[in-house]
């Protein structure tokens, strides 16, 4: 799983179009979105996480709370991302993993948003510039090989 972190003043996106056959059901109010004082995290699951999906979720919820911490931010935008990996999961396995991740997220107290899966999407975003606003995190199931 390859993450880029950016604490930003605020992400917001728009549906545009589907980007997989079969993307994930959304509901009128999911094609739009917004966040003020968040931290946006562009996640790409990878091949080498389909060994333990679990495993990389603890390790990614981790890695995003300490970052989290260092910034102060209570707010986090999960935003699925292709972009990050050359060797992406297959799309079933990565969405149930940006789901747990949410998920956990929101158990830790955070308020959490999460980008509709397999669309392409606008999105405006607006990075604080600060010495911690852009940071970039690997997490991979024990025993494999970061790539
Ligand atoms: N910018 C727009 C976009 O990326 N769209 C992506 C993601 O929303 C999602 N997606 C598919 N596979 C993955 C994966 N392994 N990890 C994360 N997202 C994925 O499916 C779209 C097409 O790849």
């Amino acid at each position: 799983m390859r993450m880029l972190l950016i604490h930003s003043d605020y992400l917001e996106y728009e549906v545009k179009d589907r980007a997989l056959k079969n993307p994930e059901p959304i509901s009128e109010e999911q094609r739009k979105g917004r966040l003020d004082e968040v931290l946006a995290v562009f996640m790409s699951v990878e091949k080498v996480d389909e060994a333990n999906p679990e495993e990389v979720v603890e390790k990614a919820v981790k890695e995003i709370k300490d970052v989290a911490g260092q910034v102060k931010a209570e707010k986090i935008f999960v935003y699925p991302f292709a972009h990050l990996s050359s060797d992406l999961a297959k799309p079933d396995v990565a969405l149930e993993v940006l789901q747990k991740v949410e998920e956990k997220l929101k158990e830790e107290g955070f308020e959490v948003k999460r980008a509709p899966f397999g669309y392409y999407k606008a999105f405006k975003l607006s990075c604080k510039g600060h010495p911690l606003a852009e940071l970039s995190r690997s997490v991979v199931p024990s025993g494999e090989a970061v790539s």
